[in-house]
């Protein structure tokens, strides 16, 4: 069986114009095809993170066309994008952002808050079937910062799975852990591989997470060089 594209980048460019205008990605093309787990790498300000904001519909401001799920996306406007954002991307970032005024369930609740249609039992229900996927519905009634960092982390993942989504993005995911809580939410990101074929881009400097995943797209400034 042929798979979907999940995302399709087709020459995209983009432009800083302070202070001078500076191209800093230059015709991005490739294709990531569904249950593919791919990591992105690349020197410092080789223009991964502003890749992973057009990529992610945040930054709107590039030339070029962007298909998410085979949908065009590029000139949408920002309602439309907002439900694209909430029904289809899972995000997990280097700093976790968990709130730590609400407890570990509800940090995972607050993504399934937005598509606004489930009850909240419901969303309790979801929420804890994620955590349990981790190991942490032990701790749903914690706060976020009566975990230590892998924990945290390990709730990030969940959250990011609140709504089903299409695909993960990631930002440095383990770029604040040591090394055996970033092999731990390495695991964690395989284990979504392998056994929910679920789709995940993830920005990242450690080469040994980016060798365990199934493609390295690799970004040498503002281009790819393998696509
Ligand atoms: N708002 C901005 N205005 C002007 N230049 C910017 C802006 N944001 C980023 N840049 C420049 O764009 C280039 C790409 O930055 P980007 O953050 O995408 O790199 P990166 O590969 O993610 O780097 P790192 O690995 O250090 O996070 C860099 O030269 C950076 O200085």
């Amino acid at each position: 069986m042929k798979e979907k594209v999940v995302i399709e980048a087709k020459g995209i460019n983009k432009y800083f114009y302070s202070p001078v205008k500076t191209q800093v990605l230059n015709e991005v093309t490739f294709q990531i095809k569904r249950g593919e787990f791919v990591s992105v790498m690349g020197k410092s300000g080789c223009g991964k993170s502003t890749l992973l904001y057009i990529l992610s519909t945040m930054d709107t401001d590039y030339d070029g066309q962007l298909f998410l799920d085979e949908e065009l996306v590029t000139g949408k406007n920002q309602n439309f994008l907002s439900q694209i954002r909430n029904r289809k991307i899972g995000f997990v970032f280097q700093f976790h952002y968990l709130l730590n005024e609400f407890s570990v369930l509800e940090n995972v609740m607050i993504p399934g808050l937005k598509l606004n249609q489930r009850s909240r039992d419901e969303l309790e229900h979801i929420a804890m079937e994620k955590l349990k996927i981790f190991d942490m519905q032990n701790h749903a009634m914690k706060k976020p910062n009566q975990l230590s960092g892998g924990q945290k982390q390990r709730v990030s993942i969940a959250r990011s799975l609140m709504n089903d989504p299409l695909i993960i993005m990631g930002d440095e995911p383990t770029g604040n852990l040591d090394k055996k809580n970033s092999d731990i939410v390495f695991n964690i990101f395989k284990e979504l591989a392998e056994e929910f074929h679920q789709t995940m881009l993830i920005v990242t400097h450690d080469a040994e997470f980016a060798k365990g995943t199934d493609r390295i797209i690799e970004m040498e400034d503002g281009r790819v060089l393998n696509n």
